[in-house]
C-alpha cells in the first residue's frame, strides 16, 4: 500500500466510525457495498457482538451480506413494504449537491433499490471522493447481456467511451454482477449536467440500472485526515461533531 492509499484506508474507517455514532438501537438499516462500507458493516457488526447496539439490515450485495453475516449482524430478507431506517454506503465520487457516482464496486443497482426504500441515506467517503465535477470516475451501467452491442453504440452516441468490465484477476473473463448481468464502464471525463445524462441512460433498452444517484442521499461524512465534515445540499459543510443525531 502506499502512503496515499493507506491515508485513503484510514479515512474510510473514519467516515465509518462517524456514522456508526448516529445508528440507533432498533434501527432496521440498508447495508452498502465497497471498501468504505465494509468498515462501517465490520465497525456495526462489533458494537451489535458487544452488545452496544440491536439492528438488523439487509445487504446490497451478496459480498456485503457474506461480511455482515460474519460479524453477527441479523438479516432481513427483501418483502413487501419494506423501508429501512438508515442507508449507509460509500460512492465512486460525489459532488457539493450529493450528485454520486456508484458501481465501482459492481453493485448500483441493488444499493439504488435499497436507498431509495430509505428514510434516510447517508454517505461516507474519503477526501478524494468529492469532486467540483462529477465524471473524472467511469460512469458503471448494469447492461442485460443479450442488450450489450446496442447499448454501446448508443452510450457512443451520447459522447461517452463505453468499456466492458473484466475481472481484475482475469482480464478474458467478463465480470457479473450480482445478478448475473453485464458490467460498462462509460468514460466521460466531465459530466456538467448529470441530471440530463442520467434521463438519457434510463430511456436506453437494456441498462437495467445506471450509476447517477441523484437527489437520494441526504448527507455525506467526508473523512479528511482525522477531521470529519458533514456535508448537505446548499448548506454549508460542518463539522460531523456538531451533530448529536443524523444531520
Ligand atoms: O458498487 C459499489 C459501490 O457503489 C461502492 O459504494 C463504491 O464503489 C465505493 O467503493 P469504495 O468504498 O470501495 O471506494
Amino acid at each position: 500500500m502506499t502512503p496515499d492509499q493507506s491515508q485513503q484506508a484510514l479515512e474510510k474507517r473514519t467516515a465509518a466510525a462517524a456514522a456508526l455514532r448516529w445508528v440507533r438501537d432498533g434501527m432496521l438499516l440498508s447495508l452498502g457495498t465497497g471498501s468504505t462500507s465494509a468498515a462501517f458493516i465490520t465497525l456495526l457488526g462489533e458494537a451489535v457482538q458487544a452488545g452496544q447496539l440491536r439492528v438488523q439490515g439487509t445487504a446490497t450485495s451478496l459480498a456485503s451480506e457474506n461480511l455482515a453475516r460474519q460479524v453477527g449482524i441479523p438479516l432481513v430478507e427483501p418483502r413487501r413494504g419494506l423501508r429501512f431506517d438508515l442507508a449507509v454506503d460509500g460512492a465512486d465520487e460525489l459532488d457539493a449537491q450529493l450528485r454520486l457516482i456508484k458501481g465501482g464496486g459492481g453493485a448500483l443497482l441493488r444499493e439504488k433499490l435499497l436507498e431509495t426504500a430509505s428514510e434516510y441515506f447517508l454517505v461516507i467517503a474519503d477526501s478524494t471522493k468529492l469532486v467540483p465535477q462529477l465524471g473524472r470516475f467511469p460512469l458503471p451501467l448494469e447492461v442485460v447481456p443479450f442488450a450489450l452491442p446496442w447499448v454501446l453504440d448508443a452510450v457512443e452516441k451520447l459522447g461517452g467511451a463505453p468499456e466492458v468490465r473484466t475481472v481484475k484477476a482475469d482480464p478474458n473473463q467478463l465480470y457479473r454482477s450480482d445478478q448475473n448481468n453485464l458490467l460498462v464502464d462509460c468514460y466521460f471525463n466531465a459530466i456538467p449536467d448529470p441530471e440530463r445524462l442520467m434521463h438519457q441512460l434510463q430511456n436506453i433498452p437494456g441498462i437495467v440500472e445506471q450509476g447517477l444517484f441523484i437527489g437520494l442521499a441526504k448527507a455525506a461524512l467526508i473523512a479528511n485526515g482525522a477531521d470529519v465534515q458533514v456535508i448537505r445540499p446548499g448548506m454549508a459543510p460542518a463539522p460531523a461533531s456538531d451533530f448529536a443525531s443524523l444531520p
